[in-house]
């Protein structure tokens, strides 16, 4: 019989909670400051300096050592092969539902990292950049499947990553727009070799079809941003308030109309959006990819991490 305690020691996981992972922050100054924290937390994300001082200093050590480890496999097969050491930018990708906070994880990482010599030189870029325009999407009828794999180019998404890891000199990509809820036409975002370059999206751990490579093929290490899925509702449906005091209210918003729903209503079609697409995508897509994660951050429902899973291999 499989009991408990052999599921866990045979697990490809080692699980810390977050007494013993902040202990292993070891002597990783903390580099950042209220007022720069400020400007990288979410929309309603309650973060602070404790958070990043527990969790993610010894998450920056653990990826520090891990992008050495990664210039050293780098040198080697360089050094075979006779040339000259390039060495490939670093991917690292970021996953989790919508709303969970992965773009806080995310932009934290970006401003933390780059502070390290090592790998001064850090690039960000989200999967919204490949959603196919709303225009593509309502003429296939999909418009209500924003955010599912379907509304991505995932081809254009992995020939984007293919290149910055060849080490392409410049690569460009689109850039998404969450006021105009759209593409924006003409616009551009360039990444030119960075030291790492972080992918932050849904669906960035989703494998492949047959015979093609997916997004995450290219990473070298992954992080999935877990929580409870009634917490995460909560944390939509309290933002979507936010958003509407907010973003909403800007004439330019695509959701403007939203701005004038009354609390309840509001609540209402929070709650809708949330449990037809937002629920339906985490459970179908997104949950079923945390495994390949090589780290999963466990969030608690007053959205700070409690416990941490590291994969060994
Ligand atoms: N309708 C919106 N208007 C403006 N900003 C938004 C809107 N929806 C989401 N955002 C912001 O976009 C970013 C990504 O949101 P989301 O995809 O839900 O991921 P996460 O909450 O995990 O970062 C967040 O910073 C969020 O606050
Ligand atoms: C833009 C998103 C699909 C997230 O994109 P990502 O960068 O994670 O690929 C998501 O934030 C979104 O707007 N979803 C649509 C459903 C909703 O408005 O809640």
């Amino acid at each position: 019989m499989v009991t408990e305690a052999t599921a866990v020691e045979t697990s490809a996981y080692v699980e810390l909670g977050r007494e013993q992972w902040r202990g292993l922050r070891e002597n990783t100054p903390l580099t950042l400051t209220e007022a720069g924290l400020e400007d990288l937390r979410g929309v309603d994300d309650p973060i602070d300096l404790a958070e990043v001082t527990d969790i993610y200093l010894p998450l920056t050590r653990l990826l520090n050592l891990h992008f050495t480890g990664a210039r050293k496999r780098g040198a080697a097969v360089s050094a075979f092969l006779g040339e000259k050491d390039a060495p490939p930018p670093y991917i690292l990708g970021i996953a989790g539902s919508v709303a969970v906070g992965k773009s806080t994880t995310a932009r934290l990482l970006h401003t933390l990292l780059a502070r390290w010599p090592e790998h001064s030189n850090v690039e960000l870029i989200t999967t919204d950049s490949f959603l196919y325009p709303n225009a593509v999407l309502e003429e296939r009828g999909i418009m209500h499947r924003k955010g599912f794999p379907e509304s991505y180019d995932r081809r254009a998404l992995v020939r984007f990553v293919s290149a910055v890891k060849a080490g392409a000199a410049e690569v460009t990509a689109p850039v998404y727009s969450h006021l105009e809820y759209d593409i924006v036409p003409g616009a551009a975002q360039s990444v030119r070799r960075p030291d790492i370059l972080i992918v932050e999206g849904l669906n960035v751990l989703q494998p492949a079809p047959p015979t093609a490579l997916a997004v995450c093929d290219f990473f070298d290490f992954s992080i999935y941003v877990d929580a409870q899925v009634e917490d995460v509702r909560e944390w939509y449906v309290d933002r979507f308030h936010k958003l509407r005091r907010t973003a909403f209210a800007d004439p330019k918003s695509y959701f403007r109309h939203l701005a004038d729903l009354s609390e309840t209503e509001a609540t209402a079609f929070a709650r809708d959006v949330w449990r037809e697409v937002n629920e339906r995508n985490l459970v179908e897509n997104i949950a079923p990819t945390r495994a390949r994660a090589a780290l999963v951050l466990h969030k608690g429902r007053d959205h700070a991490v409690q416990r941490v899973l590291l994969r060994r291999a």
